[in-house]
């Protein structure tokens, strides 16, 4: 069942069209993750969803009752809609308690109650109630934004960078606690993240933004392993563009000829291969199909340039298991697992 329906919205602010011609359907208790570059529109998309800002055409849909459109909207407060930002933003004179029942039309008791039973959701120590947000650690606070968020019981929980300030460890920490809450609390969530790994590890659908509109919407595994063009192929990941000229299902490429899905094609173009489709391995004597050309030490792995053989070299860079390959001058057999991806 839809739950949240965008469409066809539009916001300008003076001459920048943040938002030109937005789509999205989002089915109750998914979960999406909002990709793009930096401006392409995520947070403003996000504000226009939470009711901070209008729309100037297009209208949104929160279980099936228009909230927002160019002439009409709901406010924000009454939009049972949760929102945690990426610093948390809690309130630095409350306590957690405080800051959890914030905005609970009940009494004391009642509202410590359920910030006891928020904590214990999040994950949290009982201990941590009586603090105030300077007394906690990122992740912390972080948690305790998500449980004032969960308070009101929102139909629909916003999640604008949320773990950005975190350091690494913490960070998959923190995802891992927040994704099992919402999940078991059957929430439908939109998170807004910069980071690739984050929003393919997160979602179950991923929704990749440039300039105001997206150009791709699919479950994660389909956008990383076919995407719509060569800037969203590299955007979410490591990515080997290939020459190739294709017929009948088969590309010739530099390193080789490659299978391809579409039996259609036919013509030159370009083709995708993600590294983790390719394997390479140091040949002792002999030729091989390519040398390593520069070599990146990087523990487990070496981030090499590959230079292939032939008549016109042609190179790409790629991170490889760092044992088998020693220095620069290595030479390498190449061997490509899987289809190669043609561009739509
Ligand atoms: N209040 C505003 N007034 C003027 N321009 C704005 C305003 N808010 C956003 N913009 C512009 O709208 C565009 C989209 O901004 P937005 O913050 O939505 O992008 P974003 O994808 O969230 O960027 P980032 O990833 O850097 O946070 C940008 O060009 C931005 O400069």
């Amino acid at each position: 069942m839809t739950l949240l329906q965008l469409n066809f919205l539009n916001k300008h602010f003076g001459a920048v069209a943040a938002l030109d011609g937005v789509h999205l359907t989002a089915t109750s208790g998914s979960r999406t993750a909002i990709v793009g570059p930096s401006g392409c529109g995520k947070t403003t998309l996000l504000r226009l969803i939470a009711g901070f800002e209008t729309p100037d055409a297009g209208e949104i849909l929160l279980d099936g009752h228009r909230i927002a459109d160019a002439d009409a909207q709901v406010p924000a407060h009454l939009r049972n809609i949760g929102i945690v930002a990426q610093d948390g933003c809690l309130f630095p004179h409350l306590s957690v308690v405080d800051n959890i029942g914030f905005g609970l039309k009940a009494e004391r008791a009642v509202k410590l109650a359920r910030a006891s039973e928020l904590l214990d959701m999040v994950g949290l120590d009982q201990a941590m109630l009586a603090r105030k947000p300077d007394q906690l650690s990122g992740g912390q606070q972080q948690r305790v934004a998500l449980a004032r968020a969960l308070a009101r019981k929102p139909r629909l929980m916003l999640l604008d960078e949320p773990f950005s300030a975190l350091d690494t460890g913490l960070r998959a920490a923190t995802r891992k606690a927040v994704t099992e809450v919402l999940s078991t609390a059957g929430i439908t969530t939109i998170l807004v993240t910069h980071d690739q790994g984050e929003a393919l590890a997160f979602a179950d659908q991923l929704a990749v933004m440039r300039g105001g509109r997206f150009v791709q919407v699919g479950h994660p595994r389909e956008v990383y392993e076919r995407p719509v063009d060569a800037a969203t192929a590299v955007f979410l990941g490591e990515a080997v563009l290939l020459p190739a000229v294709v017929t009948a299902g088969r590309a010739q490429t530099p390193l080789g000829v490659l299978a391809v899905e579409d039996l259609e094609f036919r013509g030159q173009t370009t083709v995708l291969l993600r590294p983790e489709q390719i394997s390479v391995r140091r040949v002792e004597g002999g030729e091989g199909d390519g040398v390593i050309t520069d070599l990146v030490f990087g523990g487990s792995t070496c981030n090499v340039c590959l230079t292939l053989g032939g008549t016109e070299a042609f190179s790409f860079r790629i991170d490889v298991p760092s044992r088998d390959i020693r220095s620069a001058g290595d030479r390498v057999a190449i061997g490509v697992d899987g289809p190669a991806h043609i561009f739509p």
